[in-house]
């Protein structure tokens, strides 16, 4: 095999707790973290000269290596001391800077595609590891589903899957730095922590009455000040028939759970067309038991017509 497709998708956070911070400026966190079906598409190719080479479909995001996948790809090779040539296509359609993991999602499936492309047998928590270190929210992109983010992200707890849901997501015309929203937090004036433990009861027992309206993101406040049109377009979510409807991560990307595609796809028309806001998607929640499921049967199948023989 010389060539692999992925499917990077990004994540919304359905809670997001601030609770301590480290010498080195890092924050202790506590989230509840759902991978969504949006996702970019990553083609990583082997090629015979070596190094790494990076393509992607936006003129203005990097090609070199301040490309978040380029960093992947070199921790990736030096850790497993492999010497080769690497040609990494991204097709990006998760905004970037939004607080939606675009580009750590990017970085989680390079270090999962070249671990099959090279056939080296790391296993789910290897890759973790290596992911850390090139972001916080990498190891999550590599776990997917739903989960309890702790540490600065990379402590996780499989949760379990979430009924599918229709997401909104609405980005203002700005980009918003994460750095720049967490130097810009005072813990001590936060106002409200999101009740973390009883929201992973309600996903237990799959509460979306709870869930809908129990969402909390301390970081939203911090976001809303640099930019107050977060606020309005949250509210305006909640008018076109949001169920609920938050902030994702560090911002600016707002996000609205709906009951139906329909209301989701006429609340994106007025977001597009009457706001002017030029990334708006409709997607969904990212199922990982149904996933599995599906990948289960697809081996069942195959070892079945093979024994048929
Ligand atoms: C806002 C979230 O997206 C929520 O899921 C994440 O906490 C951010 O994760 P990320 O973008 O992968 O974070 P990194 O790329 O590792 O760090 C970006 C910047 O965010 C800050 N940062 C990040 C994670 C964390 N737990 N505490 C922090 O203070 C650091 O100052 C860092 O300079
Ligand atoms: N492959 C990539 N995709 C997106 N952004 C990238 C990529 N490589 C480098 N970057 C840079 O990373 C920054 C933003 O990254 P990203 O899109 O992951 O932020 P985010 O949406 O805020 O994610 P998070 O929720 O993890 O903070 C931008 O400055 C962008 O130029």
């Amino acid at each position: 095999m010389d060539t692999i497709i992925l499917k990077a998708r990004g994540k919304i956070n359905l809670t997001l707790d601030v609770v301590g911070k480290r010498d080195n400026g890092y924050h202790d966190l506590r989230m509840i973290m759902q991978t969504i079906n949006l996702h970019d598409t990553i083609t990583i190719t082997k090629t015979k000269t070596e190094g790494i080479r990076i393509n992607n479909n936006l003129a203005w995001l990097p090609k070199d290596d301040k490309n978040i996948t380029y960093k992947a790809a070199a921790k990736f090779l030096e850790e497993s001391n492999i010497k080769a040539g690497i040609y990494i296509d991204i097709f990006k359609r998760i905004p970037v800077a939004a607080g939606l993991a675009g580009g750590s999602s990017d970085a989680a499936a390079v270090l999962v595609g070249l671990n099959k492309l090279f056939g080296t047998h790391y296993s789910k928590r290897q890759l973790m590891k290596m992911g850390v270190e090139i972001g916080a929210d990498v190891p999550f992109c590599i776990l997917r589903g739903t989960a309890l983010a702790e540490g600065i992200g990379e402590v996780l707890t499989p949760l379990p899957s979430l009924p599918p849901m229709h997401i909104l997501l609405a980005k203002p015309n700005i980009s918003v730095s994460t750095a720049s929203v967490y130097k810009a937090l005072n813990i001590a004036e936060i106002e409200k922590h999101p009740e973390t433990d009883d929201y992973v009861e309600a996903i237990k027992r799959q509460d979306i009455d709870y869930m809908t309206t129990h969402m909390g993101n301390v970081l939203e406040d911090v976001t809303i000040k640099m930019h107050p049109q977060i606020e309005e377009i949250k509210q305006d979510m909640i008018r076109m028939g949001a169920l609920g409807s938050m902030m994702s991560g560090s911002g600016p990307t707002v996000f609205g759970i709906f009951p139906s595609k329909y209301e989701a796809t006429l609340a994106a028309e007025y977001f597009k067309n009457k706001c002017g806001l030029r990334e708006v998607h409709v997607t969904s929640t990212f199922c990982k038991a149904k996933r599995e499921g599906k990948r289960r049967h697809e081996r069942k199948r195959y070892k079945h017509k093979h024994e048929d023989k």
